[in-house]
């Protein structure tokens, strides 16, 4: 049976190792420490020994915890009350600000009809001042109203109708005068030489009463020009005040006109300015934002041009899978509440905090009329880019070989290796990267090494698009095959071009015509027949049909016109990396763009670092690696992961920007994941008190390990026991991997690697579990028992003796007791037992003394009399059967 360790007896009653540790010592139980072993006998001795403990200690924790919810729901209640104070606190400030703010308007509208009213009166009273003045003067620059001027002219009109009085009188007193004159005629003759001098002075003036006299008759006119003449006419000569009248008019009126029009315009203005203020102001404010964004656009151009990012996709909006509903506002700059709305009118409704389905996404999104793009983890992580068609130069293909157990995928690299090689080097050919090239013809074709579609379709997942062709291999003897079909599909969703390699030919059952048959099921026709794909045969242990194989590879990749801009900082994707104990991070990657050069930036993911050095398939260092080339690259200060994006960086603070705020995203998520696995855990366990979880951590050497190790795991029965790989990674087991296990209950796997000093002693204090192996099959071997070892052990009862009751009696204190003989077996004080009347069991219970004589026993064997009391039960009779045993669990092996 299994030993139990001291830290696994503390956690299950909740007390440290050490308190564990400390009740064994008073026990005498020998324990050295938190991760010795202890027998099953003194298990059972800590058990019945530590109970009245914890149930003390459940007594206390459940009463902490009643506590705890009392004081919790207390504060929520009062926090409640404070919020919802709060909450009417802020209402009625908000109330009040409203109602200043009303009042203030409603003061400054007062004030500003004020200020005009005020304003007409002035202009009122001052046109009047201007009136009264004009008419003072009686020579006013302007007459400013339709009033003023009316009065002018009935003013005008007396003066008119007073001087042509005056005349008419004046004329009157002539002809007096004259009639005087004819009367004497001396007098006359002399009155009339002065008279003549008069008359030139009078014949002036005389003209001037004729025209006076044809003045007056003409008066309307006259009196009109006058009076718009400002007066005057009374100055100078007639005419000469006629003339004048009309000038001063028309200036009068230009004056007039333009003053209007002037006044016009300025209350036009002052409507216009008072009225939509508001709305000009919105619309400047409208014509701000819109003038920051082209700025903001032109500048995303410019970065965007900078890193030769493709342009077309500036104006889609980036949003991570799973975001949530506040996160999607976010991004699309749109109060959340928007998006609620929607979603409640979609029939989905969600709060700020759930994350939305990419349907949603796409859907409230495309209702916003927004163009989105939801970009899974290794998306995030990568950069789109554009070349100017003019400066793509041709590429070698870049080929991965698939196909079903067996059919030759290692053969035929193997063979393409040796391909154009001499024959006396072939044997010193080693693979030094997960990665080849060979030359046929003059031309290069790159092959990824690591054979198979599950490192093709894992490398697609991550969004590592790094296969132009793909080589299915069919052994002719075999046919089609499980994984040949799984193959065909992946190539396919992948939408790479297949050329199948009908293998084997040189075995005597080979039949490629047959495989050429099979293969038309799933869509993959030979040209020969019409089809679409290229068809060779080859004997890859015998090196038949490779060449011709190669040949086909470059015929197909003429058709693709594989181009890359090799004139740019260097992309591509990490095809496999490392931990070398001498070289640090080792990765190899492939340039699928741009020209990789010793001593770049580069960022991998979450690595970042100067590139060292850098070999090439065949081991040899080279300075420069340009697109479709394979190299490993040495300098990278952290093991990046398969399938992960590189890329170089002109500016370092770039890289290790980058480099840094993708750790801290991954670790944010990695602590999410945690806490959600243990989230899940719980209500899986509340939910359903059958399932059981192992959590494990892999640490491993290299990326591929973790890989075929959890698909291992993947493929075992978790029907009862879940394993969860709470977290996995390349690298030394370190002190935050033994915390993270602690916090989790998790045990650690080791795989090529070993723990670090620290963490090793980390794992020793708190009692976690490191296993390192060096095989694969080991580990999953391991993992396999600990998950029978967890599975709910069966219980099975085992009957430890039958007693006779052949007399009863009262004991004090104790109550019925029965005087017995052990027939069969062995009856411990422990035991449970049932009391047999007559084949009927009347009482199912425990043992509550076991006596010998006046002694307490631990057990009675067979063939001895003893006394027994059952707990809790007296009504025994003699010729009962006491029947006793155990409960014991036993493991399931399956
Ligand atoms: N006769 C003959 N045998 C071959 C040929 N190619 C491969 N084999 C043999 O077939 C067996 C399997 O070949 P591998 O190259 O290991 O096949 P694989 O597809 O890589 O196998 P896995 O790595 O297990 O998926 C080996 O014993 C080879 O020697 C061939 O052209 N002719």
């Amino acid at each position: 049976m299994a030993k139990t360790r001291v830290h696994d007896l503390a956690k299950e009653y909740g007390m440290s190792s050490k308190e564990m540790l400390g009740h064994l010592r008073e026990m005498k139980i020998p324990a050295k420490s938190a991760s010795s072993t202890l027998e099953d006998a003194y298990v059972s001795i800590v058990r019945k020994k530590l109970k009245p403990i914890l149930e003390a200690r459940a007594q206390e924790i459940e009463a902490q915890k009643r506590a705890e919810e009392e004081a919790k729901a207390k504060e929520e209640a009062e926090a409640k009350a404070k919020a919802e104070a709060e909450r009417l606190e802020a209402e009625k400030r908000r109330e009040a600000e409203r109602a200043e703010e009303e009042r203030k308007r409603a003061a400054a509208e007062a004030a500003r009809k004020k200020a005009e009213e005020e304003r007409a009166a002035e202009e009122k009273r001052a046109a009047e001042e201007a009136e009264r003045n004009r008419v003072r003067d009686n020579a006013p620059k302007s007459v400013p109203s339709f009033t003023s001027l009316l009065e002018q002219i009935a003013q005008q009109d007396k003066i008119m109708k007073e001087r042509a009085e005056e005349e008419k009188r004046a004329k009157e007193r002539a002809k007096e005068e004259a009639r005087e004159a004819r009367s004497g005629d001396r007098r006359s003759r002399s009155q009339r030489g002065e008279g003549e001098g008069d008359d030139s002075r009078h014949g002036r003036r005389g003209g001037a009463d004729r025209s006076g006299a044809r003045g007056a008759a003409e008066a309307p006119s006259e009196r009109d020009a006058a009076g718009r003449g400002h007066g005057h006419g009374h100055k100078g000569s007639r005419r000469s005040g006629e003339g004048e009248d009309r000038y001063s008019r028309m200036a009068r009126e230009a004056e007039e006109y333009n003053r209007e029009r002037v006044l016009a315009d300025a209350r036009e203005a002052v409507k216009e300015a008072t009225e939509e203020s508001a709305g000009r102001r919105r619309k400047r404010k409208e014509r701000r934002k819109k003038q920051q964004a082209e700025a903001a656009q032109e500048a995303r151009i410019e970065k965007a041009i900078a890193n030769d990012q493709d342009l077309s996709q500036l104006d889609t909006i980036k949003v991570p899978q799973g975001s949530t509903v506040a996160e999607l506002a976010d991004l699309l700059k749109v109060p959340a509440n928007d998006i609620i709305k929607r979603l409640f009118l979609l029939g989905t409704p969600l709060t700020m905090t759930q994350s939305m389905s990419d349907d949603l996404i796409e859907l409230v999104a495309d209702d916003l009329h927004r163009d989105v793009k939801i970009m899974t983890k290794e998306e995030e992580n990568s950069f789109s880019f554009y070349d100017d068609p003019k400066d793509l130069k041709p590429r070698p293909p870049v080929v991965t070989v698939m196909g079903h157990v067996d059919h030759g995928k290692t053969s035929l690299l193997d063979a393409i290796r040796h391909t154009g090689v001499a024959e006396g080097e072939a044997g010193g050919i080693t693979q030094a990267i997960g990665a080849s090239q060979v030359k046929i013809n003059g031309r290069v074709i790159t092959f990824i090494d690591t054979p198979g579609h599950e490192t093709f379709t894992a490398m697609r997942a991550r969004g590592a698009k790094v296969t132009d062709i793909v080589i299915l291999i069919v052994a002719a003897d075999d046919g089609v095959m499980p994984q040949t079909i799984e193959s065909i599909n992946h190539a396919k969703a992948a939408n790479v071009p297949i050329i199948v390699a009908v293998n084997k030919i040189d075995k005597p059952g080979a039949d490629p015509t047959r495989v050429r048959q099979e293969l038309t099921e799933y869509g993959i026709i030979p040209e020969e027949w019409g089809g679409e794909n290229i068809f060779c045969d080859i004997s890859a242990k015998k090196h038949l049909g490779i060449d011709n194989l190669l040949e086909s590879v470059l015929l197909e990749a003429d058709v693709l016109e594989l181009k890359a801009n090799p004139d740019t900082f260097a992309s591509g994707f990490v095809l496999e990396a490392k931990l070398d104990r001498g070289r640090g991070s080792v990765a190899t990657v492939l340039v699928n763009r741009g020209t990789l050069h010793v001593g770049d930036a580069v960022v991998a993911g979450t690595s970042y670092g100067h590139v060292r050095a850098m070999l090439n398939p065949k081991g040899q260092n080279v300075k420069e690696a340009r697109p479709s080339d394979p190299v490993e690259i040495l300098g990278l200060a952290s093991v990046p992961m398969a399938g992960d994006e590189f890329r170089v960086f002109t500016d370092d603070r770039d890289a290790r920007e980058l480099a840094e705020s993708r750790a801290l995203k991954a670790r944010i998520e990695e602590q999410n994941k945690v806490k959600h696995v243990t989230l899940e855990n719980l209500f899986a366990t509340m939910e359903d008190q059958e399932v059981k979880e192992l959590n494990l951590i892999i640490k491993a050497d290299v990326q591929g390990s973790i890989e075929a190790l959890v698909d291992s795991l993947n493929k075992m029965d978790q029907s009862e026991v879940r394993i969860n790989v709470i977290h996995s990674a390349v690298g030394a087991i370190t002190e935050t991997d033994v915390i993270l296990a602690d916090a989790s209950n998790a045990i650690i796997i080791g795989f090529g690697v070993r723990p670090e000093a620290k963490a090793r002693a980390a794992a020793e204090r708190d009692g976690v579990e490191i296993r390192t192996y060096s095989v694969i099959y080991k580990a999953i071997e391991d993992i396999d028992a600990a998950r029978i070892g967890m599975l709910k052990p069966t219980e099975q009862e085992v009957q430890t003796a039958t007693i006779e009751v052949r007399n009863t009696f009262k004991v004090p204190k104790v109550g019925m007791a029965a005087g017995c003989m052990v027939q069969e077996g062995e009856v411990s004080r422990d035991d449970l037992c049932r009391l047999v009347r007559d084949g009927i069991v009347v009482y199912e219970g425990k043992i509550a003394s076991l006596r010998r004589y006046k002694d307490d026993v631990k057990s009675v064997k067979a063939g001895f009399e003893c006394g027994i009391g059952l707990e809790n039960f007296q009504d025994i009779h003699i010729g009962d059967v006491i029947e006793s045993y155990k409960i014991e669990q036993v493991a399931r092996t399956e």
